[in-house]
């Protein structure tokens, strides 16, 4: 398929380009899905799809424990957990390329060093801007936090609807999924996990 359609060449706001295979690749989706890719609502559709998807998949283009590498060792005694919650992300699943969207929750017991707090969030999100399934996405985002801060404890819990199962196939809007990793003392300990749970209102 040619790339005759290129209207924004001009590209003044200076966007990534999309690659002509990319496009092609999006026109014969277009096609199979019973529409004109040659018809005027769709011509620039290809390269908005594309970039689209350069954000959905950001996280490629980073190691999320970049986000850990600043740590602070003075704490002022604090030596309690620490939690995120309703943490919003967006992902999508690698089996269908559907949006998984949700929250999560993240928790760390310190040993002697803690985080900028919105820095577990953008480890979330460095995993989630990925083709993931939520059982990875959980467990890699626990691993990052306890492998880069080597904590007494990590607690991921992620709940999110999947729109492989909303909007197609067995068509159940209203599902949530939920996974959790417990690491550390969150899965030694029965009242460290507890604790956990229960802030994280899974009590
Ligand atoms: N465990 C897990 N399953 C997922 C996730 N995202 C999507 N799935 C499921 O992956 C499965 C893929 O099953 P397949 O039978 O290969 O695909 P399918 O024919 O499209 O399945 P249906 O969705 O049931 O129509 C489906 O059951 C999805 O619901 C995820 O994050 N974790
Ligand atoms: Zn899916």
């Amino acid at each position: 398929m040619s790339c005759q359609h290129d209207h924004d060449e001009d590209n003044p706001l200076g966007k990534p380009d999309v690659p002509a295979h990319v496009q092609d690749a999006i026109r014969t989706l277009i096609e199979w899905a019973g529409d004109d890719p040659a018809r005027e609502g769709l011509l620039d559709t290809p390269k908005r799809v594309g970039r689209a998807w350069l954000e959905y998949c950001q996280g490629y283009a980073e190691d999320p424990a970049i986000h850990l590498s600043r740590q602070f060792e003075e704490v002022g005694g604090y030596d309690e957990l620490v939690m995120l919650k309703d943490i919003p992300f967006q992902s999508h699943c690698e089996h269908h390329l559907a949006p998984i969207t949700g929250k999560a929750a993240i928790a760390y017991m310190p040993r002697d060093r803690v985080v900028g707090i919105s820095k577990l969030a953008r480890v979330l999100h460095g995993y989630a801007r990925r083709l993931q399934i939520q059982e990875r996405l959980t467990a890699e985002v626990a691993k990052c936090i306890w492998d880069n801060l080597e904590p007494h404890g990590v607690a991921v819990v992620i709940e999110a609807e999947h729109g492989c199962m909303t909007g197609r196939g067995v068509r159940t809007p209203g599902v949530s999924m939920i996974t959790s990793r417990l690491l550390g003392c969150f899965l030694d300990d029965p009242r460290s996990r507890k604790e956990v749970l229960g802030l994280m209102g899974y009590g």
